[in-house]
């Protein structure tokens, strides 16, 4: 968890600045690059058109739209569970397609919706490449996903659907990701397990995570993230501020926003 640590250190350097037309922060390092990325279908149908995106290190983007506007797709893109053409998304400044995709999804990690859950579920990543997790590691995931000592031996079916989501995001955390990507995270959650993950995101972000989220909740949007991209019909139409998401300019954005609030 060292990594945390050292990311704790640069998390607190990048305020007061800018944003670029991007999203991305001037002055605060890109931590994902997304370059002119399309994505059509057979039927000449686009899911995603020319998008543009800098995704700042150790902030909260969150990714808002209606549906179908391939807020999803982008976001599977980020570690090739789509594969994007090569070119179009880079970490740290590396085309992702020339990186090893376990190494890649290791660094860039991803909690869906509804978690999956196993046996032993949280040593299953550092397992996988032959690294076994002490006891005390264990626990101190369980603690960074606001979870106390009695979950290191539950079983998936002993748990609510939002100590699942916290038990997933413990195991997302085991492989030390520096992105997490989350696709409604929290949309099958009680409030009270909504705050809690919330509360865990920002505390992950004060440590130098990376986090991009997909809401479907602009309060949500407002309470977390540091900056939203709106994305309508494939193509993103707006990059803000989430306090300044009430100062959308293009009209989808401007409907989109009224509808949703
Ligand atoms: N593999 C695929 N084959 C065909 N169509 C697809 C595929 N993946 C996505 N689509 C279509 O692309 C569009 C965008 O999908 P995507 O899931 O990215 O949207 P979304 O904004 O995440 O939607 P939602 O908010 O409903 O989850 C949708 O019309 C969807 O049906």
């Amino acid at each position: 968890m060292e990594n945390f640590e050292d990311g704790a250190r640069e998390g607190l350097l990048s305020v007061n600045v800018n944003i670029n037309e991007n999203g991305g922060f001037n002055g605060s390092e890109i931590k994902i690059q997304v370059k002119d990325l399309t994505r059509s279908l057979d039927k000449g149908v686009t899911i995603l058109q020319n998008v543009n995106l800098d995704i700042p290190k150790g902030k909260i983007m969150g990714i808002i739209g209606p549906s179908g506007s391939g807020k999803s797709t982008l976001l599977r893109a980020l570690n090739r569970l789509w594969e994007p053409p090569s070119g179009t998304v880079f970490l740290d400044g590396n085309d992702i397609t020339g990186l090893d995709v376990l190494e890649l999804r290791r660094k860039v990690g991803m909690l869906f919706q509804l978690p999956v859950l196993f046996q032993d579920n949280i040593r299953y990543g550092p397992q996988l490449k032959g690294k076994k997790l002490k006891d005390e590691q264990v626990y101190k995931l369980l603690t960074i996903a606001d979870l106390d000592s009695s979950f290191f031996d539950k079983q998936g079916s002993e748990l609510s659907v939002g100590q699942a989501q916290r038990v997933a995001l413990a195991r997302t955390l085991a492989n030390e990701p520096e992105v997490l990507l989350l696709d409604e995270p929290t949309s099958a959650l009680d409030p009270i397990s909504t705050q809690n993950v919330e509360d865990v995101l920002v505390k992950l972000k004060s440590r130098g995570m990376t986090i991009a989220m997909v809401s479907h909740s602009i309060k949500q949007i407002q309470r977390i993230a540091d900056v939203v991209c709106l994305l309508v019909g494939g193509e993103i139409v707006e990059v803000l501020r989430s306090e300044d998401l009430s100062q959308a300019k293009h009209p989808m954005a401007i409907r989109f926003l009224q509808l949703s609030s």
